[in-house]
């Protein structure tokens, strides 16, 4: 209860002279004092307040804010389609924590967090609005420096196998040993084998890719040696095959699992003598070039089978390097998913800030048979249906949607981990109000507490809300 005012006059904290009321300078001064900016705007969008954080941010002085219309202040990637103020004067709800980018006076680009709310007189009439914004430069800068140490040229990847990766390439590249890169399609064997060249003391020569898989046996032949004319009958003249055109620098045959018997012979050949014959010649040709083979398929199974040749899989096989399917390490989904939206962002010209929650859901429990280049078309597909703002489920490509409709949990996750999911997923639904969560749940409070402490999600709960919360893309990592 607060006490009378001699009562409070008698505590050493509080000034016996409480001095008079709060007027409009007092609140300026603690406008002032603040870190974040705060401007004020009357129904007309023109500034009426603008604080020191604001000029701090800005770069603009109050005096030549005050009176302009916001937009021409901030000049925000948002300021013509997609206005927060406007939207929050139109319709009275708030904007909290939305996450943009304004030019300052030196038209450099600022990130910010943005909030807004209406202003309001006694009476209850709107006479305008407010907007906070927290300058995310620092918070932007650490998250660039964490990216770079998920980077490994073109490859981004925080998973530990990566990591491990990543660690050896720079020797693997170095050397001139035949490499042989497996993972299923799309887990970024071309990417890998491009970087390793980039590395490699070829990285000025020429890197060369053939798929093996896409061209029929004798058209594959001519493809990787070459021809004279007359060799067959559309060969009107003399063609270098894609050996000659790696002279000096790479050459990845991707998919050499699906090479003929024939043509495994030839390879073989080259790989132990560096010499090759083009089609219909007698004369051989060196080929300098290093080979960094690929499949999707298990080599090793192919040579049990007796579909591929143990002596060329033995002289492909000298260092071996294999790419988990995203499935298997999905907590590089949020870290690929904001390197295609800043991608596409850029190649379109566009503003979009990222996927929703519900749609960072979704991508976290789909398991991504087609693993990157299905995740990277997934959100090409949304930067087509999503004009601006975030990515929403209904953006997504139609069998990403059904995603929706049930959590299968994927295969190896234990009761302890569905639990949690459960949890979570129940904690989002109801804005992280314990109460009713528990009651969805069927369980009561203090279990639901002692839960939550045991799966560790206490650390998720979000500071304002739900929309800052942090997505576990599964509660325990994917086994
Ligand atoms: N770790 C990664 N970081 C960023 N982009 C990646 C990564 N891995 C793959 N990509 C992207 O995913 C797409 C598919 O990669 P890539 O073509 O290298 O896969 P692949 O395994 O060679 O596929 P396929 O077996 O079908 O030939 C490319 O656009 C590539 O840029």
């Amino acid at each position: 209860m607060p006490g009378t005012p001699r009562e409070r006059s008698s505590s050493p904290l509080v000034s016996p002279d409480p001095g008079p009321p709060p007027s409009l300078e007092w609140a300026r001064t603690i406008l002032d004092s603040i870190a974040d900016g705060v401007f004020t705007v009357d129904p007309n969008f023109r500034i009426t307040f603008f604080n020191k954080a604001a000029e701090r941010i800005t770069g603009v002085p109050a005096q030549d804010a005050l009176g302009r219309p916001c937009c021409e202040v901030f000049r925000a990637n948002i300021c013509e389609t997609a206005c927060a103020l406007r939207h929050t004067m139109e319709t009275g709800k708030a904007v909290v924590e939305q996450a943009v980018a304004i030019l300052n006076a030196e038209n450099r680009e600022v990130p910010i967090s943005i909030s807004t709310a209406l202003l309001k007189d006694d009476a209850g009439r709107t006479v305008g609005g407010v907007e906070t914004f927290r300058d995310l430069t620092d918070v932007e800068t650490l998250r660039r420096e964490i990216h770079k140490k998920y980077r490994f040229g073109d490859i981004l990847s925080k998973a530990p196998a990566m990591q491990r990766l990543f660690t050896i390439l720079p020797q693997i590249a170095q050397s001139e040993s035949t490499v042989l890169i497996q993972g299923e399609s799309g887990t970024g064997k071309e990417v890998l084998a491009r970087t390793i060249h980039s590395l490699s003391r070829r990285a000025k020569g020429p890197f060369v890719a053939v798929n093996c898989g896409a061209l029929p046996d004798t058209l594959l032949e001519s493809e990787l040696f070459g021809h004279v004319a007359g060799a067959f009958t559309d060969a009107k003249r003399d063609r270098s095959g894609r050996f000659a055109l790696a002279e000096g620098g790479t050459l990845f045959l991707d998919e050499i699992g699906d090479v003929s018997a024939a043509l495994q012979v030839r390879l073989l050949r080259v790989l132990e003598e560096r010499v090759y014959e083009p089609l219909g010649s007698s004369k051989s040709c060196k080929a300098n070039v290093r080979i960094i083979a690929a499949s999707n398929k298990d080599l090793e199974q192919l040579v049990e089978e007796g579909l591929f040749r143990k002596d060329l899989f033995y002289r492909i096989n000298v260092v071996k390097l294999w790419l988990p399917p995203l499935s298997q390490r999905r907590e590089d989904i949020p870290l690929l998913v904001n390197h295609f939206v800043d991608r596409f962002n850029r190649l379109q010209n566009k503003k979009i800030y990222g996927l929703s929650h519900e749609a960072l859901q979704i991508f976290m429990t789909h398991d991504w048979p087609g693993n990157i280049r299905e995740l990277e078309n997934a959100v090409e597909h949304a930067f087509i249906l999503c004009r601006e703002g975030w990515i929403r489920p209904e953006h997504l490509p139609e069998h990403l949607q059904k995603v929706r409709a049930g959590f299968e949990p994927p295969r190896g996750w234990s009761l302890e981990d569905i639990e949690k999911r459960a949890i979570w997923e129940a904690l989002e639904r109801n804005q992280w109000k314990r109460m009713a969560t528990a009651r969805e749940l069927g369980i009561d409070k203090n279990t639901l507490r002692r839960k939550i402490l045991r799966h560790g999600l206490d650390s998720l709960i979000p500071p304002h809300g739900r929309k800052s919360s942090p997505t576990p893309h599964s509660p325990n990592p994917a086994p």
